[in-house]
């Protein structure tokens, strides 16, 4: 297996509570996963573990081999790793478009005098970060809505938004924190649709989401959590399947 992310033991505690415990898991290059578990099974906190918002109480992750411990969240994002959140975090006093290029932003590396000056480099560099940002708003189905003020926009188009700008930053892996929540049906199945041709671009994704429809539409693989630990791994199929998953989701675990 070709891993570009691996969790070894890996713990979180807040004060007596295990959020995490002693987690080891894998993710494949270029699939979808997805993380899924009942309310309080420490998604949110593996996301913020793996995205180096906590630091591990125990054990590790490699991001392409590499240990992540005491990296910032914007360090790990020049390492090509990449998320939206849970609640939007759309900029309103910007356009669509330039809440893309503040995502394209982390991979320009600008100096500041260059800048300051506004170098032909730096002229150049503001060009082709425009032309990319609307490359991307094609790709999510934004097209219309380049140049729209964000406070005009649907709750689903915001969401694409999201997925623009973290993809504005070109990740190798894309955390998506609930991409679907407060979403119709048939946003729904647009955001799967989107998810898909991301990966098809070879962005490895690993999606937390409670719309189990969508996870087991997309999703290559499924990690379910329970109580911070690992309760199955595999296919879409074996998940919901294993006795022990339809036990957890009854309340009967
Ligand atoms: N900052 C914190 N301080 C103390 N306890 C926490 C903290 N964050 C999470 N927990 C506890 O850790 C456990 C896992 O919470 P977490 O939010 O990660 O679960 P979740 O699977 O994301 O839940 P949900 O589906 O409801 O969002 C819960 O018992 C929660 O109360």
């Amino acid at each position: 297996m070709n891993a570009i992310l691996e969790c070894r033991e890996l713990t979180k505690s807040f004060g007596g509570v295990d959020a995490v415990a002693d987690l080891s898991f894998s993710i494949e290059r270029g699939h979808i996963h997805s993380i899924i578990g009942p309310n309080g099974a420490g998604k949110t906190t593996l996301i913020n573990l793996l995205t180096g918002i906590y630091t591990p109480t125990k054990g590790s992750i490699l991001l392409s081999d590499q240990d992540t411990r005491g990296l910032a969240p914007y360090k790990l994002a020049r390492r090509g790793l990449g998320r939206t959140f849970q609640n939007l975090q759309v900029c309103m006093n910007m356009s669509a478009i330039e809440n893309v290029m503040v995502g394209r932003h982390l991979r320009l590396n600008r100096r500041f005098i260059p800048s300051l000056l506004r170098l032909k480099s730096v002229r150049t560099g503001d060009r082709d970060c425009r032309e990319r940002a609307a490359e991307l708003m094609r790709f999510t189905g934004l097209e219309k809505q380049i140049d729209a003020h964000p406070g005009e926009m649907s709750y689903g188009a915001l969401k694409r938004l999201e997925i623009a700008r973290a993809l504005a930053a070109e990740p190798e892996l894309l955390f998506l924190d609930e991409p679907a929540a407060g979403l119709n049906a048939n946003e729904t199945h647009a955001i799967g649709a989107l998810i898909r041709e991301v990966a098809e671009r070879g962005v490895t994704v690993v999606l937390v989401e409670h719309d189990m429809r969508l996870v087991m539409d997309i999703s290559d693989s499924v990690l379910v959590l329970n109580y911070g630990r690992r309760l199955a791994q595999g296919t879409p199929q074996s998940v919901q399947n294993d006795p022990e998953v339809v036990s957890a989701y009854l309340g009967g675990a």
